[in-house]
C-alpha cells in the first residue's frame, strides 16, 4: 500500500532548480534511502516532504490525501537530523519524553523505558545528553523521533557526524529499529554503504533529478548509467568490444570496480603498469590493458609491481556490473557512455 506519493515535485532557489520534477512512492512500512552526491537536492526533497519548502510545482500525498499545503506540524511526520538537536541541559529521558509532553500523552515513563530499550540505551535515562558519546546522542535523537509514534520518520544524514566504524554499527541498528517498529521512513545520505545497509529501496538523485530507484541489489548490480555507476564507486566504464573482452555475455556497457581488475600470475590478459600506489593490502594500480585501454586495478601484497612492469590480469565478476536502462528512463546506449564519464578515458584507446 502506498503511504507517501511525491508527484512531480520541483523546488528552485533564485532560479536554480534544486529538485527537478521528482516523482516517487513510498510504501507503508518501507524504508526508502535517497542517495546522491553533495548538492544533488536530497535534503531539499526531504524538506519538501516535511512541508518545510515551498514547491514550485508538484504535490505530496499521504495515503492519497493531498497534503501539499498542510503545515509541517499537522503532517504527523518526525524529522531527525545529522546533529540530533537534543536539549543539552536536559537528561536523556527528558529529551525523549518531550514530544510525548507536547502530544499531551500520559504514562510517558513506561514509553520512555521502552524506547531506551529499543535503541540500546536501557538505564541511560538519568544521564545528561552532554555526557553521552556522539553515537549515543544519535540513539537518543532516534528514540525521541519515534516517541510520539510518527506516521513517517524523515532522516537527514542521521549518521554522518559519526566515525566510520560507529556509523556501520549504527546503520545496522537503525534498520533493525525501523523494521521492528514498522516505521515508514525516508532516509537521506551521500554514503552508498549506509544507504544500502538501511534501505529497502534506494532512490539515486543526481543534480536535482531522480535517476534510478530499486532495491540495493538492483542498483548495485545494474546501475542505470555510467554516471550512476561512477557515483557508486565503479572506476571504469567499458563498452563494445572492450566490454565483451572482460564480460563476454555483455551486450551493452559494463562498469568495473578497481577490485575487479586483479594483477595475477598467469592472468587471462596482459597489461603494462602505468602507476602503482601502495595500499594497506598491496597496491592500487593504473594499468594499460591490451585491447581495452587504461583501467584502475589492484595488486596483492605478494605480487609487488612497479610502473613499466608487464603483468597478467584477471577479472573478478563480483566487481563487475552491466549497466542497465534505469526504470526511470536513464537509458544507457552501448554508444555514448563515455560522453558523461571521464572515467572511461583511455578505455577507448
Ligand atoms: N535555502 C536555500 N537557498 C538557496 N539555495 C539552496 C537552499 N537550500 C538548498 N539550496 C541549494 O540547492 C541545491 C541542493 O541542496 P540540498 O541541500 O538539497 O542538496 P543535498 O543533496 O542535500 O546536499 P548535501 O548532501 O550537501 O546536504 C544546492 O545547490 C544548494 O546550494
Amino acid at each position: 500500500m502506498t503511504a507517501l506519493s511525491v508527484e512531480g515535485v520541483t523546488v528552485s532557489f533564485d532560479g536554480t532548480t534544486a529538485v527537478d520534477a521528482v516523482t516517487l512512492d513510498v510504501a507503508a512500512g518501507e524504508v526508502l534511502g535517497i542517495l546522491g552526491p553533495s548538492g544533488s537536492g536530497k535534503s531539499t526533497l526531504l524538506r519538501s516532504v516535511a512541508g518545510l519548502e515551498r514547491l514550485d510545482a508538484g504535490r505530496v500525498r499521504w495515503h492519497g490525501d493531498d497534503i501539499t499545503a498542510l503545515p509541517v506540524h499537522r503532517r504527523g511526520f518526525a524529522l531527525m537530523f545529522q546533529d540530533g538537536q537534543l536539549f543539552p541541559h536536559r537528561t536523556v529521558e527528558e529529551n525523549i519524553a518531550y514530544p510525548l509532553r507536547i502530544a499531551g500523552e500520559r504514562g510517558g515513563s513506561g514509553r520512555v523505558d521502552e524506547l531506551l530499550e529499543l535503541v540500546g540505551l536501557a538505564g541511560f535515562g538519568r544521564r545528561r545528553v552532554t555526557e553521552l558519546s556522539g553515537g549515543e546522542q544519535q540513539r537518543v535523537a532516534l528514540a525521541r523521533s519515534l516517541a510520539a509514534r510518527p506516521r513517517m520518520l524523515l532522516l537527514d544524514e542521521p549518521l554522518s557526524a559519526l566515525d566510520r566504524e560507529l556509523r556501520e554499527r549504527l546503520a545496522g541498528d537503525l534498520r533493525r529499529i525501523l523494521v521492528d517498529t514498522g516505521t515508514t521512513a525516508v532516509f537521506v545520505t551521500h554514503d552508498q554503504d549506509e544507504a544500502f545497509a538501511v534501505s529497502d529501496r534506494v532512490a539515486v538523485m543526481i543534480a536535482g533529478r531522480l535517476v534510478q530507484v530499486g532495491t540495493p541489489a538492483e542498483v548495485w548490480r545494474r546501475p542505470g548509467s555510467a554516471q550512476i555507476a561512477r557515483f557508486l564507486g565503479y572506476t571504469t566504464v567499458l563498452e563494445g568490444a572492450a566490454a565483451r573482452l572482460v564480460d563476454p555475455g555483455a551486450s551493452g556497457a559494463i562498469a568495473l570496480r578497481a577490485s575487479a581488475v586483479v594483477v595475477a600470475d598467469g592472468g587471462q590478459i596482459t597489461a603494462r603498469v602505468v602507476r602503482s600506489t601502495p595500499a594497506v593490502d598491496g597496491a592500487r594500480v593504473r594499468l594499460a590493458v591490451d585491447e581495452i585501454g587504461e583501467v584502475d586495478g589492484v595488486a596483492g601484497a605478494g605480487l609487488p609491481v612497479a610502473a613499466g612492469d608487464v603483468v597478467g590480469v584477471r577479472f573478478d565478476a563480483v566487481g563487475i556490473a552491466r549497466l542497465g536502462s534505469s526504470p526511470l528512463g536513464g537509458v544507457v546506449a552501448s554508444r555514448g557512455v563515455a560522453d558523461d564519464s571521464p572515467l572511461v578515458d583511455g578505455a577507448r584507446a
